[in-house]
């Protein structure tokens, strides 16, 4: 992940319409001193999980979804989570990859019981398709496969979905230059150590290498800590619910910026406090943060990547 930590350390640095504000990360660091309060993965107690395969094969087939829910204001990646269980508990053949192959729009949203599009729906039902066949061309159509053959490294998780995975690819080009953050890769490798506990299909002896996801609720949060300062047009772009380009210089500076800050938390707790902490905590921390704080305003980008 040494490509997403130095790409977005590149953009924080010429970044105008995003601000990392040193004293915020401080009193963020004071506030948590070292140790990170705890909370569990599926706090919410939304997904699958059976101890094998079959979780894997739910967990890559939400993170291939695992984007943009925004643009339905009732819709939220709980339902995703809850309804692509649901499904699995019911048809224990419903990722099969020769099925993942055949879904269209009007099926994946019965499979979700969602009344309406899902936005994006197009976009989703291509994504899954690509993730069907490659599965099949490669990996005998197990996402357990694939783990496997990553040696208990997290980035050579990272490397091999994105290799293998187009639509996994997320990057972006900022002033001429290629960025790298790679959400829903790395937060597949964060599933899976989340919901195994680091143990079988979840034990990456590298795990403190993945940086934070780049979404749009922790930036959010970052802003409400005092960690995040907006230009004024950009913020007035946000409170007024207006759309923010994908590839568009705030929308990198807003991603960027965000696994930047947190990075320089970890670096503060360790020198501080000597105390190593993940970027996974960290995530898992602030992102529940925000999604428990209905009123919170973050940025709207029509993305397949976050
Ligand atoms: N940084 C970060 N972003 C995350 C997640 C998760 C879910 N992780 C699960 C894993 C274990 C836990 O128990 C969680 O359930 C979703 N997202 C992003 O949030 C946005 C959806 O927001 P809303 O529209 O309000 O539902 C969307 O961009 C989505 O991609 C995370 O963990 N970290």
């Amino acid at each position: 992940m040494d490509a997403v930590r130095a790409s977005s350390a590149w953009v924080a640095s010429l970044s105008s319409h995003v601000t990392l504000v040193d004293s915020g990360i401080e009193k963020v660091v004071e506030s948590i001193q070292n140790s990170i309060p705890k909370v569990e993965w599926d706090f919410e107690g939304i997904h699958y999980f059976d101890e094998g395969p079959l979780t894997v094969q739910y967990l890559f087939v939400l993170d291939a979804l695992n984007f943009c829910f925004w643009p339905d204001k009732d819709l939220s990646y709980d339902h995703l989570a809850s309804g692509l269980k649901e499904a699995l508990q019911n048809d224990k053949s419903v990722f099969d990859a020769d099925r993942l192959q055949k879904y269209t729009g009007p099926e994946l949203r019965k499979l979700l019981k969602w009344p309406r599009p899902l936005p994006l729906e197009d976009e989703r039902v291509r994504l899954l398709h690509e993730v069907g066949l490659e599965l099949e061309r490669n990996f005998d159509g197990k996402a357990s496969n694939l783990v496997d053959s990553c040696g208990k490294s997290a980035v050579e998780l990272v490397t091999l979905v994105t290799r293998h995975f187009p639509g996994f690819r997320d990057h972006s080009v900022y002033k001429g230059h290629q960025v790298f953050l790679y959400k829903r890769a790395q937060i597949f490798a964060a599933d899976l150590w989340g919901a195994f506990k680091g143990k079988a299909y979840g034990e990456f002896n590298d795990i403190g290498e993945i940086t934070i996801f780049a979404d749009y609720i922790v930036p959010a949060v970052l802003r409400q800590l005092g960690v995040l300062k907006y230009s004024s047009s950009l913020a007035g772009t946000i409170e007024t619910n207006g759309e923010i380009s994908s590839g568009s210089e705030e929308e990198v500076e807003l991603r960027a910026c965000t696994i930047c800050a947190v990075e320089k938390m970890r670096e503060q707790i360790l020198k501080k406090f000597g105390k190593q902490v993940l970027s996974v905590e960290l995530d898992l921390w602030l992102w529940s943060i925000g999604v428990q704080c209905p009123s919170l305003q973050h940025h709207r980008t029509l993305s397949i990547y976050y």
